[in-house]
């Protein structure tokens, strides 16, 4: 190997270093919401104390960490002037299924997602309640087996916002709806197999799906909007219309069902 090749060619962290962060951060504001759950009853005050206590706990570490980045939290400033054309940014919600969250359940989680130059490179997603913790760059690859025709297709969904699309769906291909709370519940009951498709319109931001969509896109699943376009990251607006999470093979045969 050459002298020039030894060199370090910048100082920037690897991805696999920014999903390890991530993961380690996610992880670690799951504790801290844990702790909070345990020390408060449940309901309203709970969750909002949860979302602000993760956010204030999430982004210090990031800054700590990685003081040259911005970050967009939900629950940090909207104004998308400081973000701007940022090489690197940061992209968390710091409590995802708040409600769930106050009320005892176990249906919320912690999402960080790092883009680079508008691309998606890395994230993680904890589900603290569940004990379970992913991230993009370490997280098992999933199988892309073909569309079983003996079964209905699981297709999980929002429990408080079902998709209207269902119903076009629903004329073409055998579907069983699971509804679940959290977009990270959903995206990892699709990476472990437990359901086929995670499906959803009607709107999220980019805090709610960047994680997910990161871990997912390791795991070798697809990734789009309903249309079968990119997903949006890093823009002005966060707004994030819709989205469908599905090995290639069941991805395939959704699009073009919603597409007919
Ligand atoms: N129609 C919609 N408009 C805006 N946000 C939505 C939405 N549907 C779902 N979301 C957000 O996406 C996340 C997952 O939702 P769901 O559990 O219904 O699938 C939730 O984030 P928060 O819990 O962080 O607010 C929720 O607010
Ligand atoms: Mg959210």
């Amino acid at each position: 190997m050459s002298a020039a090749r030894d060199e370090p060619t910048s100082t920037e962290p690897t991805i696999a270093e920014d999903a390890a962060l991530a993961r380690e951060l996610a992880d670690a504001t799951g504790a801290l919401l844990l702790g909070l759950r345990d020390d408060t009853g449940p309901g309203r005050d709970r969750e909002y104390r949860g979302d602000a206590e993760a956010h204030r706990f999430l982004v210090d570490a990031l800054r700590r960490h990685r003081p040259e980045d911005a970050v967009l939290s939900e629950e940090g400033t909207q104004d998308p002037a400081p973000r701007r054309g940022a090489h690197r940014l940061w992209i968390v919600d710091p409590l995802d299924g708040s409600s769930g969250y106050g009320r005892g359940g176990d249906e919320w989680g912690v999402h960080v997602a790092l883009v680079v130059d508008g691309a998606l490179v890395a994230g993680a997603v904890a589900l603290p309640a569940r004990g379970e913790l992913a991230d993009s760059d370490t997280v098992a690859p999933v199988a892309d087996s073909p569309v079983d025709d003996r079964r209905d297709l699981l297709v999980t969904i929002s429990r408080s916002r079902p998709p209207v699309e269902l119903r076009r769906l629903a004329a073409v291909l055998p579907v069983r709806t699971v509804p679940l709370s959290a977009a990270g519940v959903k995206t990892l009951a699709v990476v472990d197999g437990s359901v086929d498709a995670y499906l959803h319109s009607g709107g999220q931001y980019e805090w709610d799906n960047a994680a997910p969509a990161a871990v997912a896109r390791g795991a070798g699943l697809r990734v789009t909007r309903l249309d079968g376009r990119p997903l949006p990251f890093g823009a002005d607006d966060p707004y994030s219309p819709d989205l469908l999470i599905a090995r290639p093979a069941v991805h395939e045969a959704i699009i073009e069902a919603l597409l007919r």
